[in-house]
């Protein structure tokens, strides 16, 4: 319950007036409020107020003894409650001033991101109120204690949820009864606690720091590492605070291992940890292994949860802080904002992951950079993990001119767990198929491969880099392809029922604005009813190896099979407990699997992939299929890679073939240098949406003129006004300006330094919005990923 009025320390007076800071509109926005009855509020505090009759959570972020200028002889409202004290900690704010003004936007906006939503704002209910169910005792079964199986599901569940979850969730969201948690609380199975301000949270099962023996029987103990292991630990132990350290590790070489031992350490010297992984996707496998080896604890964040679960996870990260306890946090990107304290340890798995990078909605940070600013701040170690690093953090690893050392440390893991070999790849031209009269999907090589797997009780996987059935739809009169009403890009052939539609029938699906349509609609462009499905999606692939190899058991994997909180995890512990044979997916199956069984990957339409008008395309790509390569093999039996493709002399393919990718780096180098392109310069994508092309692109026009003097005086140029890639997306026109900075021009310096100043040529945020015409909106994007 709202803290009441405490006592102002001694020698401090209770401020009177207060700026308490609103979400109102996009921006957020400060009223003052008073403080009559001289409670003790400080910066930072959570309090409620009302605005406009209604009680809003709002966040103090300045205090005055007297009462502000502009406000003489107004009618000053009280505020209602301090809520909580100390919710926002004084150098968590100073991360995200930082975060704001690198990304050239305010911090309200700032806060509002990175924030659990629901934290702040109209006081619907008051955050994160509620009763939260814990765990009490999670290993019943060792125990040999009598429970029902749909009581164990319950504490299963409380497990897989960092050992606690709302009721309401519990009830509504998970369906377990309450006379079924009734009889659990009253047996002392699990135990209820209300989350409100600081609680005595005895209930919350503790973090077992020392893997092996702490705790729980169940909990597994840790590898005895690999000498290649076992120097990055110590590598790790001995860097110093701030330190940035890059594993590269080649696919199976034991990465997750390393961060884990790392964390066990962390936290056996009181530090929190935090890991953070790429998508969605990813969390079940990593949350997994985090909790076997360090018990249920392990405080889960992502946007794929509720936003009660959210502010809950938030609120235990902020409790264990100010009992300075350390914790352990597994989350995606804007885990990275967890008020955890006293940081030891930040890990990015798969670091040159793109997801990490927002893009919208402002502020459009990269969450390998907010990592680095944090692990200075704090004193944390930052490990960047992966089999295919980034240019960026590669370049950051070679020494610097003048004899400096390098900004990050470079650490590897050059061979795979037990010495095994990396798969071999072999290609299919299937032009080649083609010329043999071959015309199947799925090429004569890959056919044989896929029978024998069952024989052997092999499991392979296939990527298929797009979902649906068909990826588009021509016109057989004139050729043009089907395009959304609302977006500038080709729809997809879906198949299947969809709302009141019948089994095994095709209609269009659009893949950015999810419009849907039916399939016998005519050519917009010639007005013909006849059209020609071309290319395959993840439906048509399933379809064909069922028709062509009876038998083999198959599974999709891809963003419309996986959907739902539990919707990934399910799929592959079917997979894995050998349900079926192949797994037939998109880039999501490329990642983090650790399948024994698994002995093939497959790529069929590698060409999808290769062709993209984009600067990261050949990086990206080959990053994909390496990923997906490092999926076979891991376990006793050899793996193999089998690449179908018409450009089988293609550079990307080639270097999977070589599978020499730090030689890819040093040419794609070679390439950004010549072209003044990151590391070597800096860009800022200044992206503008408006209901109309021609009053988006005179705006965008406008824009440019607007900050053309600044961005000159700074040497950097404008590039544009253009219209987007995709011109159209949702109904709404796209148009851009590209800002490009070189910083080598700008100082002199002959290596280009890894970006130091990073603030943007560019006049505030608030003009450059207010210069807009109205339904023209501006997202500022800093260094993007994507042109
Ligand atoms: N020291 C070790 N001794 C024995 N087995 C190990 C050791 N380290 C890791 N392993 C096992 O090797 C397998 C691969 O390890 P892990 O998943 O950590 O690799 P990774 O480098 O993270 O892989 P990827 O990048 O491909 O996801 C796992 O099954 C893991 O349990
Ligand atoms: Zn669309
Ligand atoms: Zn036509």
């Amino acid at each position: 319950m709202p803290a009441s009025s405490s006592p102002s320390p001694p020698g401090h007076a209770p401020p009177g007036w207060l700026e308490v800071w609103l979400e109102a509109g996009r921006e957020g926005r400060t009223f003052t409020y008073a403080n009559p009855s001289g409670l003790a509020i400080g910066v930072g505090d959570l309090v409620r107020v009302r605005l406009q009759g209604r009680p809003h959570t709002g966040l103090v972020v300045a205090t005055a003894a007297a009462c502000p200028a502009a406000m003489e002889g107004r009618s000053i409202l009280p505020l209602d409650a301090v809520l909580e004290s100390a919710a926002i900690d004084p150098l968590w704010q100073a991360l995200l001033e930082v975060v704001a003004r690198q990304c050239h936007t305010g911090l309200f906006r700032t806060l509002k991101s990175a924030l659990p939503p629901g934290w702040l704002g109209q006081a619907r209910r008051p955050p994160g109120q509620g009763r939260v169910l814990w765990t009490v005792r999670p290993n019943l079964a060792p125990a040999g204690e009598a429970v029902t199986p749909r009581q164990q599901e319950l504490l299963d569940h409380l497990a897989s949820h960092g050992g606690g979850r709302l009721l309401r969730d519990l009830v509504q969201e998970a369906g377990f009864g309450r006379s079924l948690i009734g009889t659990m609380e009253r047996r002392g199975l699990i135990l209820r606690e209300a989350v409100r301000g600081p609680s005595k949270s005895g209930g919350a099962p503790g973090l077992a720091g020392g893997g092996a023996g702490a705790g729980s029987p169940r909990l597994e103990s840790a590898q005895p590492p690999s000498p290649a292991q076992a120097a990055a630990m110590a590598a790790i132990a001995d860097a110093p605070p701030g330190q940035s350290l890059l594993l590269w590790g080649v696919t199976g070489s034991g990465k997750t291992e390393v961060y884990l031992q790392a964390a066990a350490r962390a936290l056996a010297a009181g530090r929190s940890v935090l890991i953070l992984a790429p998508e969605i996707g990813l969390i079940p496998q990593l949350l997994d292994r985090c909790r076997r080896r360090f018990g249920p604890a392990v405080i889960e964040y992502h946007s794929g949860m509720g936003d009660g679960e959210r502010v809950v996870a938030w609120r235990r990260c902020l409790e264990a802080a100010r009992r300075r306890e350390p914790c352990l946090a597994v989350g995606t990107r804007s885990a990275i904002f967890l008020p955890l304290g006293q940081l030891g340890l930040i890990v990015l798995d798969e670091e040159h992951d793109a997801s990490y990078k927002q893009e919208s909605p402002m502020p459009c940070y990269h969450a390998r950079e907010v990592a680095r600013l944090r692990a200075r701040q704090t004193g944390a170690r930052l490990v960047l993990g992966s089999a295919t690093p980034s240019l960026e953090t590669w370049w950051r690893c070679q020494p610097r001119p003048h004899g400096q050392p390098a900004d990050t440390r470079l650490l590897a893991l050059p061979e795979r767990i037990g010495r095994r070999p990396l798969p071999p790849v072999r290609l299919v031209d299937m032009r080649q198929e083609l010329v043999d009269g071959h015309r199947r999907l799925i090429s004569r090589p890959l056919m044989a491969r896929l029978e024998t797997l069952k024989e052997r009780g092999e499991q392979a996987v296939v990527l298929v880099p797009r979902r649906g059935y068909r990826s588009f739809l021509s016109c057989r009169s004139c050729g043009e392809v089907v395009l959304c009403p609302h977006c500038d890009v080709a729809l997809t052939v879906h198949r299947g029922p969809r709302a009141g539609g019948r089994e095994g029938r095709e209609w269009l699906r659009c893949h950015w604005c999810d419009h849907r349509q039916e399939m016998g609609d005519r050519c917009g462009h010639c007005g013909s009813t006849a059209f020609k499905p071309f290319g395959a999606g993840t439906q048509r692939v399933m379809e064909q190896l069922a028709t062509e190899l009876e038998g083999l058991r198959l599974i999709r994997f891809d963003r419309d099979t996986t959907r739902g909180r539990d919707g990934h995890r399910r799929l592959l512990e079917r997979f894995a407990a050998g349900e079926a044979d192949v797994l037939v997916g998109t880039q999501m199956l490329a990642k983090g699997m650790d399948l024994p069984r698994v002995t093939l990957a497959a790529v069929l339409a590698a060409d999808g992939l290769l062709h993209r008008p984009d600067l990261r395309a050949a990086e990206q790509c080959l990053q994909l299929l390496l990923q997906l390569a490092g999926r076979a093999g891991r376990g006793e039996r050899p793996g193999e890679v089998l690449v179908q493709t018409y450009s089988p002399d293609h550079p990307v393919i080639r270097h999977l073939v070589d599978g020499r990718y730090a030689a890819f780096l040093a040419e794609e180098l070679e390439l950004r240098r010549q072209g003044g392109m990151v590391p070597f310069g800096r860009a800022c994508l200044l992206r503008l949406a408006g209901p109309t092309a021609s009053g988006t692109a005179t705006a965008a026009a406008a824009l440019a003129e607007r900050i053309r003097p600044a961005v000159e005086a700074a040497g950097w140029v404008v590039i544009g006004p253009a219209p987007a890639p995709v011109a159209r997306a949702a109904g709404r026109s796209r148009w851009q300006l590209l800002l490009h900075g070189s910083p080598m021009a700008a100082d002199g310096a002959a290596d280009g330094a890894p970006q130091g100043d990073t603030t943007l040529p560019l006049p505030p945020e608030a003009d450059l919005r207010r210069a807009l015409p109205p339904g023209v909106s501006l997202t500022i994007d800093p260094d993007p990923l994507e042109l």
